[in-house]
């Protein structure tokens, strides 16, 4: 490694440089957000303003039918400068986040290059956004222009970029990590080796945050391809705990948000996410680096919204269910059944309200019937749905005539009145009458409308039993509520997955074969990022990543595998753990040389003086520390909650739906906590009868695995075998 610093004094002049130079950005960048502020203000005003003459001019424009034409021109125009108005605003506002975040570090690296047939040395400096003047003059390059690729990459030498107009071959001469502190140069390093670098070991041995943080100016190389990859179909990363494999995709929503400003948004992305906790500690990395949050969702979510909300198994009950054996070849039964249905094969229902048949089934059959049957399934469905609709509405005009209405209509109290119309009405007190009671009777068959929308008409779960030999019983378990959405699907085609663009899934090893299957049906016009750890795999119903690869080559995408064997979060000593744990040299794990306390495994002969171990652990928590304790379930984390007494100062979290990021110590079952980190963690009773399966092993593993800076594995009476290998 060559790494040369800053501060030494054969560098004073270099120093100086550099400081001048931060000192000029700095002041360009104070005056730049004096601007924007101003404008910004200015542009709120207007808007204002703005907005208060458009009501007024709509105002007497419908009060004067005569000149409706010109007076719709003009709402349109007016429409129009009010959409550029707050596309100014929107800008303005960008531009405010990112000057901001760049007062408090202007930027993080310096690389420089030289270009070919070129006699001087240009100078590239990176950070969180890019910084320019009125003269295209710019002072800071964004992480994610292609430029700064060459940072990342650090191939010092001959080299090259992707720019816009093809490859550029450069000859890096210099990369340097600088630390700066808005105005200030703290150190900087010139590294030829990103692998190890000062700067990360620096950011590594700082205490945890309660909310993850973006890694920009120390991404390393093998995340750096992942982030910036944008031709493979399906991206599947395999990596160990720790090795930055949430940050990393993190990352690489903002690069594409970037890359794709022009036709990627937000919403277009679609974050699976393991539990709901997650996306609470995620959620302030994409807005830090000036991006909008994409659509997140857990999977059970996801499988509901497609499956009439059926009830199904929660986190709990999963884990539970053990030697459940799951198959595309249930998948594939439905796909039959729902290819070879024929109209009268349909299982219909009437609509009805108050016991009453509005539309019978025999109707919606004989509407069917005239259809041209060569076409799509989901197309006559949809046709039909759409002719019920209006049946309904004739219907309901119909009624609205009858004489009964007069009476029903005088005998409103005025409240009832004042509901149905709180704005007043004008007009014949014939047409009055027919105007309520349409109003009534629209209200009244809210539900059934909104029936026919969603196809209660058809019995789908008849279908499911039809396609594949089993009932529906509440709760259903993941894989069977994934084979009603499919089915549902397949029959019915909603729009809502067409739209999503990028679907990125993090902890891949818990899906199922099923799961896996289903999400590469719905979004196959999607890219997919699919990131997990095979070692942490605490479900029965969990996939290989081989498996995984052939599921998505089976629907047709082209995997492309990389892999991330090294721990940033975990000390050396937790992570040699980890890797002894994980199988010793074969798994390939690298262990970071960073120096940390050993990992305890303390040994007590009773109940009693272990929980007094604990309760001193809770105690005598350093003030900075935040702390998990950790067990194999959520029953048992209650009971240990209840057995320490230590309310004040120690928190449960026994579900997805609560959590305190801010509480010092949390006891928790290990599945809600994953994904995140705690500068301690202390597994709990280690012990040989706790600790003895494969997937006890992995439940350790990934509990193990939490831990930043002191790893704790206290049992009672025998220790695990795993402990062995300590
Ligand atoms: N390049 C990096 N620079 C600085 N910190 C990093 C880097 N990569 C990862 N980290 C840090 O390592 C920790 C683990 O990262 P992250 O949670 O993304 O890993 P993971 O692979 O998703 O872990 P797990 O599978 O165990 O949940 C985080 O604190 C993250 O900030």
């Amino acid at each position: 490694m060559n790494n040369t610093r800053g501060s030494f004094m054969g560098n004073k002049k270099e120093w100086q440089a550099e400081q001048a130079y931060l000192t000029f950005v700095y002041d360009k960048l104070l005056a730049t957000q004096k601007q924007v502020v101003a404008e910004a203000e200015d542009t709120n005003e207007s808007s204002k303003q703005f907005v208060q003459e458009l009501s007024s001019d709509l105002r007497m424009s419908s009060d004067s039918v005569s000149d409706s034409f010109e007076s719709l021109i003009e709402v349109e125009q007016k429409n129009q400068e009010l959409a550029q108005i707050n596309y100014k605003r929107e800008w303005l506002e960008k531009q405010k986040h990112n000057l901001a975040q760049l007062l408090t570090t202007p930027y993080f690296a310096k690389i420089d290059v030289l270009y070919p047939d070129e006699a001087e040395i240009e100078k590239f400096y990176i950070g969180v956004a890019g910084f320019s003047d009125e003269e295209h003059h710019q002072y800071i390059y964004d992480w994610r222009s292609p430029i700064a690729n060459l940072y990342y990459e650090n191939n010092l030498g001959q080299t090259s970029y992707e720019a816009p107009m093809g490859n550029i071959p450069v000859d890096l001469k210099n990369r340097r990590q600088l630390k700066v502190e808005e105005n200030r140069l703290i150190d900087f390093f010139d590294t030829s080796t990103a692998i190890e670098d000062p700067m990360l070991l620096q950011v590594l041995n700082e205490e945890s945050n309660a909310k993850l943080q973006d890694i920009t100016s120390t991404i390393q190389r093998e995340q750096n391809e992942i982030i910036r990859d944008t031709q493979s179909e399906v991206l599947l990363i395999e990596g160990i705990a720790g090795s930055g494999k949430t940050s990393t995709i993190l990352q690489r929503i903002a690069y594409l948000l970037y890359r794709f400003r022009e036709n990627l948004l937000p919403e277009q992305v679609l974050l699976l996410s393991p539990n709901p906790m997650f996306s609470k500690y995620i959620e302030e990395v994409l807005p830090s680096l000036g991006e909008k949050n994409p659509r997140q969702m857990t999977y059970r979510d996801l499988i509901k919204n497609q499956g009439r909300m059926l009830p199904v198994d929660s986190l709990e009950d999963q884990l539970k269910r053990k030697g459940y054996t799951s198959s595309v070849a249930q998948m594939k039964k439905i796909e039959k059944h729902v290819k070879n249905l024929k109209v009268d094969e349909l299982i219909l229902r009437d609509i009805t309200h108050d016991g009453k048949v509005l539309i019978s089934k025999q109707w919606i059959f004989d509407e069917l019937s005239m259809l041209p049957q060569e076409t799509e399934m989901y197309r006559q469905l949809e046709f039909i749905r759409e002719k019920m609709t209006d049946r309904l509405q004739s219907y309901i005009t119909a009624e609205s005539r009858k004489d009964y209405w007069r009476d029903e209509v005088q005998s409103l109290s005025n409240e009832e009145y004042q509901q149905l119309f709180p704005k007043g009405m004008k007009g014949k007190e014939e047409v009055n009458i027919e105007k309520i009671a349409l109003r009534i009777l629209t209200r009244r068959h809210q539900k059934s409308r909104s029936r026919i929308n969603r196809y209660v008409w058809l019995d789908m779960e008849g279908h499911y039993e039809q396609a594949t030999g089993q009932k529906l019983q509440p709760p259903l378990t993941l894989d069977q509520g994934t084979e009603f959405a499919y089915l549902n699907y397949l029959m019915l085609r909603k729009r809502d997955e067409r739209r999503v663009k990028y679907m990125i899934i993090d902890e891949v090893q818990d899906y199922s074969e099923t799961q896996l299957y289903f999400l590469a049906q719905i979004f196959h016009q999607a890219h997919f990022t699919l990131v997990g750890d095979g070692f942490q795999s605490v479900f029965d119903q969990g996939t290989t990543f081989k498996k995984v690869k052939e599921i998505f080559e089976t629907v047709d995408f082209d995997v492309t595998f990389r892999e991330l064997k090294k721990s940033y979060r975990s000390s050396g000593p937790i992570s040699q753990f980890m890797k002894n744990l994980a199988g010793g040299e074969k798994s390939g794990i690298e262990v970071v040389n960073r120096p940390g306390k050993d990992v305890e495994a303390e040994k007590f002969v009773d109940e009693e003086s272990y929980l007094r171990h604990l309760d001193r652990l809770i105690a005598e928590r350093p003030t900075a520390y935040r702390q998990a304790i950790l067990t194999k379930d959520s029953e048992t984390a209650v009971s240990l909650f209840k057995k320490l007494n230590r309310a004040s100062d120690s928190r449960l979290v026994a579900d997805g739906g609560s959590m305190s990021f801010s509480m010092k110590t949390l006891i928790m079952p290990v599945y809600l906590a994953k994904g995140l980190e705690f500068d301690r963690v202390v597994v709990h009773d280690v012990s040989e009868e706790e600790y003895q399966t494969p997937l006890d092993l992995n439940i350790l593993y990934t509990a193990s695995s939490r831990a930043m800076h002191e790893l704790y594995l206290p049992y009672i009476g025998k220790p695990s075998l795993f402990l062995s290998s300590l």
